[in-house]
């Protein structure tokens, strides 16, 4: 069943608004990031590893984005452009503002965490000046990266992009995506995360991430109470994660689609949802069964969390096939309808 109508006559699958930032990975990982001394370099950011992931999958990404004015900018556009990735929205910052850094710390299979640095951050620099309608008509969907709405002026060019969006029956997609840093209190949160939210047709959250947005709503809620809510102010699905517990997602005609994750020897627990979200947008846009993209998706999600980049690792169709019929063979079927 088709949830959402693309215009197919649209020369981009998705037009993507948020970060685009670098990541620093350890290669002398299991230690801590004081101890490691040696790191690899990754174009990083979640929206930019969703673009990169939706691209190796075949699909036409645009990109509403400021990036640091010097090297680093270079680095990151000059990688969307050999993705195939279009870049004439994205735009150099003109103040000095400086490209975000994430150092991820790598103690054990079961334990990462990451280090942002995002002071006098470049991404956070998006303007309403910078959204314009022809290209987002250019575009099947949008996806808003719920991190550009921590602070002015991105959070109007986040809220300008939605409001074209609607106005021109573009689908939006809202990957809640919380990192703390740059939010100023819970309650800005609340607002301007339920704002998008009330306004997307697909929701993409972990748990947390739906209480973070719900918080001046209905704290605490089951996951079906949360999806019955965003269904009934229009989304259409709505997916909420549950890291190594799996995902299940919530569609506008009452079912629900429950998958355990597939199993994997994961090296860090980041990476994940930007697999995740890459993946099963691709099986939206190929009008697949909701089964058939949350197996797609988690089993994407699978290969990240196993791998050492985020961006860089973002596997094939291929690949990610013939991941899943060798977990089917050896743990037999992974998706249950509930
Ligand atoms: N250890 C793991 N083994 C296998 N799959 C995993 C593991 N951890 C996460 N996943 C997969 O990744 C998906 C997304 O992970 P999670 O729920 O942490 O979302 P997220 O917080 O958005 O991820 P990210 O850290 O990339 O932002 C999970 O639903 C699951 O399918
Ligand atoms: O989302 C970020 O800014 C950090 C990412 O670049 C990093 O790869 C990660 O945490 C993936 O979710």
């Amino acid at each position: 069943m088709n949830y959402l109508q693309f215009d197919r006559e649209r020369p981009l699958d998705l037009i993507l608004l948020g970060r685009v930032a670098i990541d620093f990975n350890p290669l002398d990982y299991f230690k801590t990031l004081a101890q490691s001394e040696t790191f690899k370099k990754y174009v990083g950011g979640s929206p930019a590893n969703i673009a990169v992931g939706l691209s190796r999958l075949g699909k036409k990404c645009g990109f509403f984005a400021r990036v640091s004015d010097d090297r680093f900018g270079d680095y990151v556009t000059e990688y969307f452009d050999n993705e195939g990735i279009d870049t004439s929205r994205i735009r150099r910052c003109e103040n000095g503002e400086k490209l975000g850094l994430t150092f991820t710390e790598i103690l054990s299979e079961n334990e990462s965490s990451i280090l942002m640095y995002r002071n006098d951050i470049a991404d956070l620099q998006l303007d309403v000046q910078d959204i314009d309608e022809a290209y987002i008509k250019q575009g099947k969907a949008l996806l808003i990266s719920g991190t550009a709405l921590a602070a002015s002026p991105s959070r109007e060019a986040a809220l300008k992009a939605v409001a074209i969006a609607k106005r021109t029956h573009t689908p939006v997609f809202f990957d809640i995506d919380y990192r703390p840093y740059n939010w100023k209190n819970s309650d800005e949160i609340a607002i301007y995360y339920s704002m998008v939210a009330a306004q997307s047709d697909v929701i993409l959250g972990s748990r947390e991430e739906y209480d973070l947005t719900e918080a001046l709503i209905e704290p605490g809620r089951t996951d079906a109470q949360t999806a019955v809510y965003w269904q009934g102010r229009g989304a259409k699905i709505v997916v909420i994660k549950h890291g190594k517990q799996g995902s299940t997602a919530y569609t506008c005609d009452g079912n629900s689609y429950s998958i355990k994750p597939f199993p994997v020897k994961a090296l860090k627990s980041f990476g994940g949802g930007d697999g995740y979200a890459s993946a099963f947008l691709y099986g939206l846009f190929e009008g697949w069964e909701m089964m058939d993209c949350l197996e797609l998706g988690s089993a994407s999600a699978s290969l990240l969390v196993a791998s050492h980049g985020c961006s860089a690792d973002m596997p094939s169709v291929e690949k990610v096939r013939a991941f899943i019929a060798q977990c089917k063979k050896e743990y037999g079927e992974m998706v249950a309808r509930s």
